[in-house]
């Protein structure tokens, strides 16, 4: 079993990475775990596969595994699934020195730790990531969210777990496509600042994918450790540092908007796109060199991501997916910086991109092939 500590001053927390750490649940929460009755908020997926186990778990250390199932998918990160979600805890007289426990993805992390948040002002939550994504990315730094009718995460608030653990088997029962959204969010830290980690997917890519436990591990560590570093030095995205983990993001949210958020496009699909789309962007201003731009989109395309928006069959062109970035969460003072490259492993924050010429390229890309 692998640690990480995230050091934030009176927030630090550990990120506990293994095979079979969901057995042993209980005991590794220790005294997180104050009442007979735990509240686990869950997934339908994932409470099939993996809630007996933890329901186990917990029985053996003396506490109950009490269940809100939702239904998968972006639908339960809203309001419905928010206001369904403090209900329940509500009803369960949850205090503030509580924790809950997020049993999922990305989907029910964010939502179980945006109602953590705001309950009572504020209560403790435990993260148990069960996809590939959720354990390099969405289970550590605090960004807890819903989507809105104006886009994606708008409402939310940055709040830390108190504590993650990443338990690798569960990801034996994820979906091959799954896998592969999470692969997207770690090849993520090998081109925002990491060559050799880029270098290291790229060859090891599959074998991760085919979940071989070596390379899952590897990936999974060196992922969360980079996060942290990130997390660490800039937590709530004010410095910069920090926005360079959402690279992809401004052009695939505004992907995942213009897909309604439904099943034709995953979010790791989309920052998969995002990242092709910011590396050729970066290309045609001459930032970085074409074949470093071929290299990241041959890179995702070799796993089976999708890595050419023409082939979305979008019926929109790139005004349309330009107008829905005007809501993300960088905007600062009317403009919108992008994340860029200068090379693999060189991301920077480009404050000066003209949103008419995003626009334009992006209509080129529509069409392209
Ligand atoms: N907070 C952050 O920093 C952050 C970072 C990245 C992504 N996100 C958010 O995370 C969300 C995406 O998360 P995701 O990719 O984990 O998707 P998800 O939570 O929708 O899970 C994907 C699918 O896998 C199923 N599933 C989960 N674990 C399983 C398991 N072990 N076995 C079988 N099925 C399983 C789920 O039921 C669902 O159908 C997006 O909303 C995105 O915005 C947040
Ligand atoms: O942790 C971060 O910071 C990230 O940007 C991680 C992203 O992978 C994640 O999708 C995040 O939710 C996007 O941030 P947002 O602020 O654009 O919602
Ligand atoms: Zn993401």
């Amino acid at each position: 079993m692998a640690g990480v500590n995230v050091d934030l001053a009176g927030r630090s927390y550990g990120v506990l990475i293994g095979s079979g750490l969901l057995a042993d649940a209980a005991s590794l929460s220790g005294g997180l775990l104050r009442k007979p009755v735990v509240p686990v908020v869950t997934d339908t997926n994932v409470h099939a596969a993996w809630g007996g186990v933890l329901a186990e778990s917990f029985a053996k250390a003396g506490h109950e595994a009490r269940f809100l199932i939702h239904d998968p998918g972006e639908s339960a990160k809203s309001w419905a699934g928010l206001s369904r979600t403090v209900e329940w805890l509500l009803e369960l007289g949850v205090e503030r020195g509580d924790n809950i426990v997020a049993l999922g993805g990305g989907v029910i992390g964010d939502l179980t730790g945006f109602a953590a948040a705001i309950l009572k002002r504020g209560c403790g939550f435990i993260q148990i990531p069960t996809t590939l994504l959720a354990q390099v990315d969405s289970s550590v730094g605090g960004k807890t969210a819903i989507n809105v009718a104006a886009g994606k995460n708008l409402v939310g608030a940055f709040h830390q777990p108190s504590l993650v653990l990443a338990d690798l088997a569960t990801l034996g029962t994820l979906p091959d496509r799954e896998m592969r959204c999470g692969y997207a969010e770690i090849i993520k830290y090998g081109i925002l600042g990491d060559a050799a980690f880029f270098d290291w997917c790229e060859a090891n890519g599959s074998a991760m994918i085919a979940r071989e436990a070596d390379a899952l591990e590897y990936a999974v560590t060196t992922s969360v450790r980079a996060k942290v570093r990130i997390v660490a030095e800039d937590e709530r995205e004010t410095s910069g540092a920090r926005a360079l983990l959402n690279l992809g993001h401004t052009f695939g949210h505004a992907l995942e908007a213009e897909t309604d958020y439904s099943e034709k496009l995953l979010h790791g699909e989309a920052v998969a796109l995002g990242m092709v789309l910011a590396a050729r962007y970066s290309a045609r201003r001459g930032l970085v060199s074409l074949d470093d731009a071929a290299r990241i989109t041959a890179a995702i395309d070799a796993v089976g991501l999708p890595s050419e928006i023409a082939a979305l069959g979008l019926d929109c062109d790139g005004q349309t997916l330009a107008a829905h970035m005007l809501h993300d969460k960088k905007m600062d003072a009317g403009t919108l910086p992008f994340i860029l490259l200068r090379g693999i492993g060189d991301a920077f924050l480009d404050r000066e991109v003209d949103m008419a010429d995003i626009a334009a390229f992006l209509t080129e890309q529509l069409q392209a092939h």
